[in-house]
């Protein structure tokens, strides 16, 4: 059976670097073009990559799918940075191309997703939910693309339940004291020497608080996830947004 062409976008960072090595030990696969920031996007026409893992920048993550997609490139995306209206862009391209496939992953990690899916179950059960994130320092970007998309799971769940609006009596606050309101919940960014990636989500009742907490030690916590979106973004096309979508979770 023939290897899937898999080629890196941000090939030199801190996880880039990692899922090269990923690829290049997956039996399965072959790393046709591992580009950084400079290096031309022609380079995966060249190399004829079928899927490209897209590991930049906020800033580099747009133009990089508008070339993959007019392509016929599909991507497996762990960049941040996603909005409304970047993602209506990027539907509007894949409309163009419908046979293109493009995965959106906030996070790669089965904890990760799990902690999504557990925190969306639990949120309409309680009257108190909050969202901390705590990354390593280096990061460009706050809060983190997994505690938005928490935070956006957590408030559909709570208004598909009729939840009641969460109590808060501040009426006196310092900027920023109250963390991010993210639909609703609050969401607090920690940037720590030391830390790579983590997540807490704490909820509160009627004397009693529930706290599901996830740890990435270190980005090869990543890898499996990247690897399962890349075999399975090249059969679905159209935008799929969470690798949850991938998983049998239920
Ligand atoms: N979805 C997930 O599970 C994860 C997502 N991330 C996200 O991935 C992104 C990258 O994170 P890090 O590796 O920590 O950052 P980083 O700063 O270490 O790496 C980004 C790399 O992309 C390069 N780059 C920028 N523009 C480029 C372009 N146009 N073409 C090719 N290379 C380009 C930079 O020079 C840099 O080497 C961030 O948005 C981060 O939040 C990080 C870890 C896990
Ligand atoms: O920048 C990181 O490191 C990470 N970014 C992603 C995010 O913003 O959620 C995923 C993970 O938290 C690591």
């Amino acid at each position: 059976m023939s290897k899937l062409r898999v080629a890196v976008l941000g090939a030199k960072g801190r996880i880039g670097s990692e899922a090269v090595r990923a690829i290049e030990a997956a039996e399965d696969m072959e790393l046709v073009a591992a580009l950084s920031r400079g290096d031309k996007l022609e380079a995966l026409v060249e190399a004829d990559a079928q899927v490209v893992v897209e590991l930049t920048t906020p800033a580099s993550v747009m133009g990089n799918l508008d070339f993959c997609v007019r392509h016929g490139i599909h991507a497996v995306v762990g960049t941040t940075g996603w909005t409304d209206e970047r993602l209506a862009q990027l539907r509007s391209w894949l409309e163009t191309f419908p046979e293109t496939g493009v995965l959106i992953a906030p996070n790669f990690s089965i904890g990760a997703v799990l902690t999504m899916k557990f925190a969306q179950q639990a949120a309409p059960y309680f009257e108190s939910v909050e969202v901390v994130e705590l990354h390593h320092p280096n990061k460009a970007d706050a809060p983190s693309g997994t505690a938005t998309r928490t935070a956006q799971l957590i408030a559909a769940a709570r208004a598909e339940a009729g939840s009641a609006p969460q109590p808060d009596a501040t009426t006196t606050a310092l900027d920023g004291a109250r963390g991010a309101d993210v639909d609703g919940v609050p969401v607090h960014a920690i940037r720590l020497r030391g830390l790579l990636a983590h997540q807490e989500v704490l909820l509160g009742g009627e004397g009693e608080t529930l706290t599901i907490r996830h740890d990435s030690l270190h980005h090869s916590s990543f890898m499996p996830g990247i690897l399962l979106g890349a075999r399975r973004v090249v059969t679905t096309p159209g935008l799929t947004f969470g690798l949850e979508n991938f998983l049998d979770l239920n």
